[in-house]
């Protein structure tokens, strides 16, 4: 859709609020952005309280978002999206590489002058009626030796009050980058529901047409058509990890979907772990654990993304480069996330398809052990504990399955310390998971770095609701990175091998694959998880201390008999031994479906993956037969 507009405004021209950059470059392109996109006026944004209050203001005017009741959860809001723009859409997210085949067949690709072409008229008075807001911010600590910048240009005011809590944003953030006349990443978004002036606005603009895309030669992000989370918070998905990914390739470091904690010992000694689980899989609930076996602490550094780059040392060190959490509500609980239930307690959040309590606080499914009498449901419906909504089926959820909870991470209860640090911390171990009713053991260790590189470029997973389409499918997930790898996979399962070659094998993180959800044949979890998974973890910190012993099979090291501490735990020894235990039929269905997957990469396939796939085909007692 492009707008018929009379008198096209240049940025000079428009009523403007906030400070104007100075910085060369970014005038240049926010000249171009206006020309093309034509909003009625530009804020610039400070990240300050007021400028806070100003766009909640703005947004509850225009009947986006409800104040919620400040006693309860202060400085917080909620918002209800569109019904059709409740997750990343990645069938509608694209790589445009120059080269095709950069872009490999995980990805899809578009030539990026055919994209621009697509897009341009898209963008084509797309900001008319609106505010353009102008983000300038920064992935990663200010102080880090490199640091990321990028400015989201946005028609969004919820996209700008997002990006407050989970990036580094605002005045700050542009003295840098001015001081340095450095670098950014130019992140262009629009809504795509440009006001002309005999509309009246909705209370979410979005568009049915939507394009998430990467120019990842250029270094470029353009998105289009959604409000919703990954594909409109530039920051995340798109800059911290599609376009970081590549960097991380270019210039010899990892941009990883892993969260980040610190596990200690009754004795005090530390660990460092990252996991790598895809969306709606268990980061936030991992970070933020609450070790049921004595004496043991977790403390949190990230839940979503880290990069991680080699130290001086030899060991490789995580930081995360968000500022906040963008959590899955449904399933939050004191039972089951009590860390993340107080993160939200401090208020300043933003709920997102949450429902309504009649006293204005939030509540979502598996929040509390009763269903409530009432509340009004994510799409503004009256909604009975017992009847569903009015006027809908009886069945239907209070709250989208992808809700979410907006909210800084520096209210975390538990945040370390050293998430304060900008060179991050040495990681111990790398652990890879995803959600397999079945055939992957609660915990297997790898028996090196390359063995471990196959475990996460074979990962699998059943999709979730966090990215539109069918949930429950099984899919092959390399390291969590499915949806954002921004370059070849074979490429980038290449790249992971390498980094293992830059250091030596004491000082790499030992890395472990895992599985929380196992079912039995009535469909029921057989692992408790949540705050359970602390026995993996100490399984996992006693490994790398080597001080206890493991079973070597085809598939790795699984605990030895007694060697998980499951002191304590309610669970039978049937379904102890239906989650721990390797079962060699499933993995004879298994082996081959690797080797299905591994046909995709085509000639890039890495030769050590090929190497691996053929251990396990030969312990199988199948012979080698492809490649
Ligand atoms: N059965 C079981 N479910 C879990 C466990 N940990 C998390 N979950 C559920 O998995 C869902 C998603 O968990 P999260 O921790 O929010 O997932 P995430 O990986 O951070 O998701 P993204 O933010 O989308 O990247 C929630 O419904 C949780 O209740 C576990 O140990 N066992
Ligand atoms: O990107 C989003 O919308 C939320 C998220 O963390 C994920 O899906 O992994
Ligand atoms: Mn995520």
């Amino acid at each position: 859709m492009s707008t018929a507009i009379d008198v096209r405004r240049t940025r000079v021209d428009l009523p403007t609020t906030g400070t104007p950059p100075t910085h060369p470059r970014l005038l240049a392109w926010l000249d171009e952005v206006v020309d093309l996109c034509q909003p009625d006026a530009v804020h610039y944004c400070d990240g300050s309280e007021d400028e806070w209050a100003a766009l909640v203001a703005e947004l509850e005017t225009k009947g986006t978002i409800i104040r919620l009741n400040a006693d309860l959860k202060p400085n917080s809001i909620l918002a209800r999206t569109d019904p059709d723009d409740v997750a990343r859409v990645e069938d509608q997210t694209f790589i445009c590489s120059k080269d095709e085949r950069n872009a490999g067949p995980t990805n899809n690709w578009m030539d990026p002058d055919q994209m621009r072409r697509i897009m341009t008229p898209l963008f084509d008075g797309a900001m008319a009626g609106r505010t353009m807001y102008v983000i300038p911010f920064c992935m990663g600590h200010l102080d880090a030796p490199d640091p990321k910048f990028g400015v989201e240009v946005t028609d969004s005011a919820y996209v700008a009050l997002s990006m407050k809590i989970l990036t580094r944003m605002g005045a700050e953030v542009m003295a840098r980058m001015e001081e340095h006349d450095a670098d950014f990443v130019p992140a262009l978004h629009s809504v795509g529901m440009p006001l002309t002036d005999s509309m009246t606005d909705v209370p979410w603009p979005c568009n049915e047409t939507k394009y998430i895309v990467h120019f990842t030669d250029d270094r470029v992000i353009w998105s289009y058509g959604s409000g919703y989370g990954g594909n409109s918070l530039l920051g995340k998905k798109c800059y911290a990890l599609r376009i970081a990914s590549v960097m991380a390739r270019d210039e010899g470091w990892l941009a990883e979907h892993m969260l980040i904690l610190k596990l200690i010992s009754p004795e005090g000694r530390e660990y460092h772990i990252a996991a790598a689980f895809p969306s709606a899989c268990g980061k936030t609930n991992l970070a933020m654990l609450e070790p049921t076996i004595p004496g043991w602490r977790v403390e949190t550094l990230g839940d979503d993304i880290a990069w991680l780059r080699f130290g001086a040392d030899g060991r490789l060190y995580a930081t995360n480069p968000e500022t906040g959490f963008f959590g899955v509500a449904p399933g939050t609980s004191y039972a089951t996330n009590p860390n993340a239930m107080r993160t939200i307690e401090g208020g300043n959040s933003i709920f997102t398809n949450v429902a309504l309590t009649p006293d204005g606080d939030v509540w979502w499914e598996g929040m509390t052990a009763e269903k409530p009498e009432q509340v009004v449901d994510w799409k503004g419906r009256q909604w009975r504990g017992v009847g569903g909504p009015v006027g809908g089926r009886p069945d239907e959820k209070a709250a989208h399955p992808n809700s979410r909870f907006c909210t800084p991470i520096e209210q975390c209860p538990i945040l370390s310390d050293d998430y304060h640090r900008p060179e991050g911390v040495p990681l111990d171990a790398i652990i890879f998971g995803g959600r397999r009713e079945n055939t992957i053991p609660l915990v297997t260790q790898s028996r090196d770095w390359q063995h471990g590189v196959f475990m996460g470029a074979t990962c699998s997973s059943e999709t979730t609701a966090a990215a539109s389409g069918a949930v429950g499918v099984l899919r092959r997930d390399p390291m969590a990175m499915l949806p954002f790898i921004g370059y070849h996979v074979a490429d980038y399962v290449q790249h992971w091998i390498n980094m293992g070659r830059r250091s030596s094998a004491s000082a790499l993180p030992k890395i472990f694959y895992v599985n929380w959800f196992r079912r039995d044949a009535d469909g029921r979890f057989m692992w408790p998880g949540f705050g359970e998974n602390s026995r993996v973890l100490k399984w996992v910190a006693e490994r790398v201390d080597g001080k206890v012993d493991a079973v070597e099979t085809p598939i790795g090291y699984v605990p030895a008999p007694g060697g998980l501490d499951v002191d304590g735990l309610d669970i039978s020894d049937e379904d102890l031994a239906g989650v721990v235990g390797y079962t060699e039929t499933e993995w004879r269905d298994e082996v081959p479906r690797i080797g299905r997957w591994f046909d995709t990469f085509g000639w890039r396939l890495p030769r050590e993956m090929v190497d691996e796939l053929r251990a396990l085909e030969t312990a199988f007692g199948r012979a080698p037969s492809r490649m």
